[in-house]
């Protein structure tokens, strides 16, 4: 169980991370979103104690990161898989471990079996390893000690999609085996694959907190038309509300309305306007309001 409690952190002028409170529970996996710059880092980094919050707590397993004994056994963060000494073999790393949490010899090879990375790949040095194979290593440091919670910052980042699929079953594993998993990313889509519950970070706040069923759930409908003016005004004329979510081909429209595809069908109908498309818009809302967040992010850093 993770513990996040109104955590600010401020480097001189800037809120880093500004009253962010959430939980990550056991069996689960917990998806951190945000777009760069949002805060998810400064936020991971308080938890493991590499950075003191200006005020707030975190806990894990009810205790603050660094008042626990051999966090490593309870524990573990994967924070930055290229800052594995790269002058080791991954071997060594893991036997570095492995003799440090006072584990049996033989977790070295069940790790390195677990991560899939062969005897020639784990007697070279870790300069040589491809990102995808340092996250491989990464986690299987973090999993050495089979510890009942991880933390783990992007860690899908440099992975192939065969790549994901594995990270994905792993974390997946580990959740079901009533492991706690906690996973930042600014990519929507790798959230909405691992993910049970979702926390969603944006300038240093959190904007959107829940599970997965339900951010994506009750998100209206969306509808296609070459007809937007009729439609429009037969929403407006119901009092339903809508958000325009693009443009599908030219002349065409897509609008995300607020009402179920029943009600926007028939609104449609008594506006005597074709649809082209009408569909219940499952993770629309969540998207947009992501695709929002990332285009402000965008905005604040081209000014
Ligand atoms: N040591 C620091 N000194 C000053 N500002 C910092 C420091 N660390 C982070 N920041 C600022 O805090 C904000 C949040 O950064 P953070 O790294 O937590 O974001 P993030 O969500 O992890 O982003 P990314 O997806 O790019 O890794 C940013 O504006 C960043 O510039």
């Amino acid at each position: 169980m993770i513990t996040v409690e109104g955590l600010t952190k401020t480097y001189g002028p800037t809120l880093a991370v500004d009253d962010v409170t959430f939980t990550a529970s056991p069996g689960r996996v917990t998806g951190f979103l945000g777009p760069n710059g949002a805060g998810k880092s400064t936020s991971m980094r308080i938890l493991v104690g590499l950075t003191r919050p200006t005020s707030g707590t975190a806990t894990v397993l009810g205790h603050r990161f660094t008042d626990l004994p051999n966090p490593g056994l309870e524990v573990r963060v994967l924070l930055d898989a290229s800052a594995q000494h790269a002058g080791r073999t991954g071997r060594e790393i893991l036997t570095l471990s492995q003799q440090m949490m006072g584990l049996p010899p033989g977790r070295v090879e069940e790790m390195l079996d677990l991560v899939g990375l062969t005897p020639t790949e784990s007697g070279r040095r870790v300069r040589e390893y491809s990102l995808g194979m340092r996250q491989r290593l990464g986690v299987a440091t973090a999993l050495i000690g089979a510890p009942e919670v991880l933390i783990l910052d992007e860690p899908a980042n440099g992975l192939d999609p065969g790549g994901i699929r594995w990270m994905r079953d792993l974390l997946r594993g580990h959740a079901d085996r009533g492991g706690t998993v906690l996973l930042s990313s600014h990519l929507l889509h790798e959230i909405e694959v691992i993910a049970d519950d979702i926390v969603v970070i944006g300038h240093g706040r959190i904007v959107a907190r829940g599970t997965k069923a339900d951010l994506l759930a009750g998100t209206g409908t969306l509808v296609q038309t070459r007809n937007r003016g009729p439609l429009v005004a037969g929403l407006d004329a119901a009092g339903v509300t809508f958000t325009d979510h693009g443009t599908p081909y030219a002349g065409a429209v897509t609008l995300r309305v607020d009402a179920d595809p029943e009600l926007v069908g028939r609104l449609a109908h008594q506006a005597d306007v074709a649809l082209l498309g009408l569909r219940p818009a499952d993770g629309a809302g969540l998207e947009e309001m992501f695709l929002d967040l990332t285009a402000d992010t965008q905005r604040e850093s081209a000014a």
